[in-house]
């Protein structure tokens, strides 16, 4: 059978990020090997002709589910008929700066994409925020497009989720395929709470199995909310494939489905629970089926945990005023 073609938005499509993601959704890791996609590149003018080019090497790939390229420097066409927003495009941080200080220079793109997802997307359209800081600029483009269901509006945790993955599977020694149930909560930045006490390691409790309070408020904590300054340093530029590797992960769960037993992480319009005011995007632990997520309820907050989560979920709540302060939402 033929399936119809997925639209795949891609806004800064010529940045760094772009380049590590726009061959993975081309050759059917973003949606699955029996999906075939268009490509709706969107850039600002001045990075067209780059943009081009990525394009020319797709082609170049002849990836049998690639049903073809159009690039655009307007958000109205490049998200006409959009299935998959992917909002990459928005200024990286250099050193020294934290995520939030790009909210100015960043927050003003993403009312007009917003507005023009809300007037010429797909009625089915999911959109995740790459673009920092990924949870206000989630909310700004939300908030412009007051036709679309809010919970179609998502930011960016799942490098985090990767990040604590990888550095307790260090820990344990345990292989990343059998740590399960892992949560970031809160904002995409240095107040994130990555939190194991959840967690499972080869089937059991993974705060039990690490025993070790200090190691992890003084060392894997840190270590994750901070991984993408830390990168920022070593590679002189801001994480870019494993970026693009979250941004694949985010929506290939969202639209096929976590495994039984686990979760993941999204940042997401909150619907009040765990105490995160109502639409505030912020990261839970959800679980998803038939392409829609549902926070996983039910879960104990222990003391450790809730001061933690209270103080991203303040920082996001600083956020929120600013934007509105700017006029944004
Ligand atoms: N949420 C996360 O986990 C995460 C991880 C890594 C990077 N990021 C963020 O992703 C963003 C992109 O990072 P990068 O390394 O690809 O940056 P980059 O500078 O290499 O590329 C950004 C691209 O966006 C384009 N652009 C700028 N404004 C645009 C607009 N209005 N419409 C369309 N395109 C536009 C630029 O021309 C450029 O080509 C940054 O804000 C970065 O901080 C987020
Ligand atoms: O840290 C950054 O500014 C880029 C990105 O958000 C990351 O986490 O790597």
């Amino acid at each position: 059978m033929t399936r119809t073609p997925v639209n795949v938005t891609v806004t800064g499509a010529a940045g760094q990020i772009g380049y590590a993601l726009l061959f993975r959704i081309a050759s059917g890791h973003l949606l699955g090997q029996d999906v075939p996609v268009k490509l709706r590149l969107l850039e600002i003018p001045q990075g067209v002709k780059a943009a081009e080019g990525t394009a020319m090497e797709l082609d170049d790939c002849a990836f049998p589910l690639l049903q073809g390229i159009d690039i655009f420097d307007d958000p109205n066409k490049g998200f006409e008929g959009a299935n998959i927003g992917l909002l990459v495009g928005a200024r990286p941080r250099g050193p020294g700066m934290e995520r939030g200080d790009l909210l100015a220079a960043n927050g003003g793109i993403f009312k007009p994409q917003g507005k023009a997802i809300n007037d010429h997307a797909a009625d089915d359209v999911k959109v995740l925020v790459v673009g920092n800081p990924a949870n206000t600029n989630a909310l700004i483009a939300q908030a412009a497009a007051p036709d679309v269901p809010a919970e179609r509006f998502t930011a960016m945790t799942r490098l985090d989720h990767n990040r604590a993955l990888s550095q307790l599977s260090q820990k344990t020694g345990v292989p990343v395929s059998e740590i399960k149930k892992l949560t970031i909560w809160g904002n995409h930045s240095a107040t994130q709470y990555p939190d194991i006490f959840h967690a499972t390691v080869a089937g059991k409790n993974a705060a039990e199995v690490v025993n070790d309070e200090k190691w992890l408020a003084e060392d894997f904590i840190p270590t994750v909310a901070k991984r993408g300054a830390a990168i920022i340093d070593a590679r002189g530029a801001s994480s870019a494939a494993s970026a693009a590797n979250a941004a694949i992960d985010h929506i290939y769960s969202w639209v096929n489905g976590t495994p039984e037993g686990d979760w993941v992480s999204m940042g997401i319009p909150s619907d009040g629970s765990y105490g995160v005011p109502e639409g505030l995007i912020s990261s839970f632990p959800v679980t998803t089926k038939d392409g829609k997520y549902e926070i996983v309820q039910g879960l104990d907050i222990n003391e450790f945990s809730r001061a933690r989560i209270d103080a991203s979920v303040k920082e996001l709540e600083e956020e929120r005023a600013a934007v509105r302060e700017l006029g944004l939402i």
